[in-house]
């Protein structure tokens, strides 16, 4: 039966619009002569709105957000805008009024892909990133601003609810990979309010799921591992800031930034879920055309899985995965890797 995809797509700034386009580009590709089309809405949001109206997102833009039946974005952030006014005046508002409780992050080595690790193994991970709480809400506030005696706090918020909501579908993605293995990652040892609410909770759940192994790590012995051991690790759930820093490190190791896709995902379907490299707008490469668009072309991947489009995301998976492997380490500009990528996927 014919379907039609009502896409939102916010490009953004910096290298968004650059890397989002190609990923467009290889989401035709993938869908041509099918009978699965996309009807897109571009919102125009980011920095460039900002300077023209002092506005990052408004109800009406949420509102006709909230229509679609997902989102497509590149990056926020720009250095002319004051930090912060961007990322969470926009992103961090669409993921917490979108309730995109589950940050999904996966990591996989790719054959042939460059990673700096000496003994890597069969590196292949998914981090669950709490999405919606965490040091995040702006819970916080700066007293005597510039003295001395400045106060500035940044409160971590984790309610029962939020923790075990996020948990429960680690514990369900564990049960459904081959290896059934869940790691907390954390720092009970030293905050304990919010460190024993999450263990707490995971060994709830895990009488659930009596197939689970489960495995805990403080989140700097966790950057350890990551390096030393990486093929330890199955399904990681951990909080929004844990998980911020180690998707970032797990880029590094699995092929680096350009390569790492996540989804923003609202499991129970009550609001769309939101794509996007893991990768922030990179200012010092924009406009250059070095940006690689794989990492937002893994995502388009991930947002086809979420619509129950399976196999037209494990095309684009294989096409990246072949893509990797004929690279010689010869420059490709974003384009360039976008066209390669969209024919590979068009067969
Ligand atoms: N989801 C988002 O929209 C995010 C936004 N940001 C924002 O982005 C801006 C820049 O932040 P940074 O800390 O520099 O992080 P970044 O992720 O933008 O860049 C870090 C490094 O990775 C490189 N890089 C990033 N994406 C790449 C790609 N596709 N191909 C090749 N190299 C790539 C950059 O050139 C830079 O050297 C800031 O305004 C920040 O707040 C940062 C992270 C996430
Ligand atoms: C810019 C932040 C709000 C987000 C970020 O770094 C991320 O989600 O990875
Ligand atoms: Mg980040």
């Amino acid at each position: 039966m014919a379907r039609t995809i009502r896409l939102a797509v916010i490009a953004g700034d910096g290298i968004g619009p650059e890397v989002v386009a190609e990923g467009i580009k290889v989401l035709d590709a993938v869908l041509a002569g099918s009978d699965v089309s996309v009807e897109r809405t571009e919102f125009e949001l980011g920095a460039k709105r900002w300077h023209d109206t002092g506005e990052t997102l408004t109800d009406e833009d949420l509102a006709a957000i909230s229509t679609h039946d997902a989102i497509l974005l590149g990056a926020v952030g720009d250095p002319t805008v004051p930090s912060g006014v961007l990322e969470r005046g926009l992103l961090l508002k669409l993921r917490f009024a979108l309730d995109h409780y589950v940050n999904l992050r996966p990591s996989v080595l790719y054959p042939g892909v460059p990673t700096p690790l000496a003994n890597p193994g069969d590196v292949d991970f998914v981090v669950v990133r709490e999405g919606t709480e965490g040091p995040y809400t702006g819970n916080g506030g700066a007293l005597r601003v510039g003295t001395p005696h400045e106060i500035a706090t940044e409160v971590s918020v984790n309610t029962a609810f939020g923790v075990e909501r996020v948990v429960r579908d680690a514990f369900a993605r564990a049960q459904a990979r081959p290896r059934k293995k869940l790691t907390l990652v954390h720092k009970h040892n030293v905050l304990v309010n919010a460190g024993h609410l999450w263990r707490r909770t995971v060994d709830a759940v895990a009488e659930e799921f009596p197939e689970i192994t489960v495995d805990y790590a403080h989140v700097d012995a966790a950057t350890i591992y990551m390096v030393t051991d990486p093929a330890r690790f199955d399904v990681i759930v951990t909080d929004n800031l844990f998980g911020d820093i180690i998707t970032d490190l797990a880029a590094a190791i699995t092929g680096g930034i350009g390569l790492a896709a996540s989804g923003n995902v609202n499991p129970d379907g009550a609001f769309p879920s939101m794509f996007e490299p893991v990768h922030g707008s990179a200012p010092d490469i924009a406009g250059k055309s070095l940006a690689d668009p794989t990492a937002t072309v893994l995502s388009v991947a991930l947002l086809l899985e979420h619509l129950g489009l399976p196999e037209q995301a494990q095309r684009i998976s294989n096409a990246v995965t072949s893509d990797i492997v004929s690279r010689d380490g010869s420059a490709r500009s974003t384009v360039e890797i976008g066209d390669a990528l969209a024919a590979r996927v068009a067969g």
